[in-house]
């Protein structure tokens, strides 16, 4: 027998909002049932409409907000609703420093039932401008390249000139290579029929040494007019250090192709992360906010509490970058990843600081820890960083036969964060800390770093 919803659908309500999804929605319960409805923020009363219902949630349209958050502000980005790229820019930065914190403690309870201390949440002085890296799509309109962002569930390309999360300087040179691709009869890719050609252009710089690649992503080989972009960019552009040509002809939703060759300069532009230099390639993954990377690292650093006699390894190490900051207190370092290109840079970062107590393998943290400890290699501290989907089963398994005395979980998902805690107590380890670091302001992303120690 089906049950009777406590709503239905274009009932008119009053509600509370009692939290805010992944996705920034405000969440309101009736009689338990969740509704989902965007623009509340937790606290707030107002009426709304039920648009659509489920059997086990719904949704809902804000109708009129009857009492505001003290922490509710004007989103000052004039896209913000249309574009979706931020979630939290009508919420204070304090209220995001909060909401954020407790969404880490719900999370780790509800899903982990871990219990432990999770310190505030460390923010930004300045939560604007941060990002080293542009990823934008391009399409056309009245004949003209356009590139910005996909409307909100949509693959609708809306123009935009500036993003204020964007460094200043990557707006400005997003826009100089957008023009120089128009005048030139660059034609956009087009995912509706897979025809044109230019699909995004990104742009990654160093924030310290102000160093710029622009990466053209193509749909064929060959770029019309191609050494004429080059010279007009070379010549506009006075930081530019690479200029790199990937290809993906595939019908995706991935940003690049397999194939990437250089078109001018180097292969790689440099940045430094605390004293540490790094070389990073368009292919590589580099944190996007390098000024919270550093306090990121650092706690890093601080959890694995070295003495100088460890052997360490460090899982989904990217280009070496936790590696390193380890190196200079740790005995020896193994880096492990799965981009080979990120470990070559990792290798040619080790050379480039001078650290030589670090090795780099590439491949599967999953296939080469267990088999480096069948082996008998094994690790007095272990730190995983894995991506959004948390670290594969097959290695939390040999965390917990290997029994480092201590691991460092630094990780961009909560949610998969308490499910491999468990897995971690589970196998003997108890959490002593957690700790938030916003490496994303305004959106609902939150970066942890845990400690763990062996029981
Ligand atoms: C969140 S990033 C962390 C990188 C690095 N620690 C840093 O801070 O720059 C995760 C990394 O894991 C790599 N990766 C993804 N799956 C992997 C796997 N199964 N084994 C090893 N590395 C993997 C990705 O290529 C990426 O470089």
């Amino acid at each position: 027998m089906s049950r009777t919803l406590p709503v239905q659908k274009n009932d008119i309500i009053d509600i509370v909002f009692e939290d805010l999804t992944h996705d920034g929605s405000g969440v309101a319960k009736v009689e338990g049932y969740p509704l989902f409805i965007p623009n509340g923020l937790p606290g707030e009363k107002a009426k709304v409409k039920v648009v659509k219902v489920n059997k086990n949630y719904g949704f809902g349209r804000l109708l009129e907000l009857q009492e505001k958050s003290p922490y509710r502000v004007d989103a000052p980005c004039p896209i913000y609703k249309e574009c979706g790229g931020c979630q939290l820019q009508h919420l204070s930065y304090e209220g995001q420093m909060q909401i954020k914190h407790k969404h880490v403690k719900d999370v780790l309870t509800r899903i982990g039932k871990i219990n432990t201390l999770v310190h505030p949440t460390i923010g930004m002085s300045e939560p604007w401008r941060y990002r080293n890296k542009a990823q934008v799509p391009i399409g056309e309109q009245e004949g003209g390249l356009i590139g910005g962002f996909y409307q909100q569930r949509s693959h609708q390309i809306i123009n935009m000139e500036a993003c204020l999360i964007q460094q200043e300087e990557n707006d400005a040179v997003v826009k100089q290579v957008k023009e120089i691709c128009n005048k030139y009869g660059v034609k956009a890719y087009n995912e509706a029929n897979h025809k044109g050609d230019l699909r995004h252009i990104m742009v990654r710089r160093g924030l310290i040494t102000g160093e710029i690649m622009v990466v053209l992503i193509t749909r064929t080989n060959e770029i019309v007019h191609k050494n004429k972009i080059v010279d007009e960019i070379v010549n506009n552009i006075p930081s530019i250090k690479s200029i790199i040509h990937n290809v993906n002809n595939k019908k995706t939703n991935v940003i690049m192709g397999d194939s990437t060759k250089v078109l001018w300069g180097e292969e790689t532009i440099t940045d430094y992360i605390g004293d540490v230099k790094f070389a990073i390639s368009a292919r590589s993954f580099y944190q996007v906010n390098p000024e919270q990377t550093k306090v990121l690292y650092n706690k890093a650093l601080e959890y694995a509490d070295l003495k100088g006699e460890e052997n360490v390894i460090d899982a989904y190490c990217g280009i070496g970058t936790i590696s390193l900051f380890l190196a200079k207190k740790a005995k020896q370092v193994f880096g492990v990843e799965i981009v080979p290109q990120a470990i070559e840079d990792a290798k040619r970062n080790a050379e480039l600081n001078d650290i030589h107590n670090v090795d780099f393998a590439v491949g599967k943290a999953e296939e080469v820890i267990p088999a480096w400890y069948k082996k008998g290699n094994e690790a007095d501290i272990l730190v995983v960083d894995p991506p959004r989907k948390g670290c594969d089963d097959a290695l939390l398994q040999t965390i917990v036969e290997m029994k480092p005395k201590k691991v460092v979980y630094v990780s961009c998902n909560p949610a998969t964060l308490a499910r491999d805690l468990r897995v971690l107590e589970d196998g003997g380890y108890q959490t002593l800390e957690v700790q938030p670091v916003d490496m994303f302001p305004q959106t609902m992303h939150v970066e942890c770093v845990a400690q763990l120690i062996l029981n």
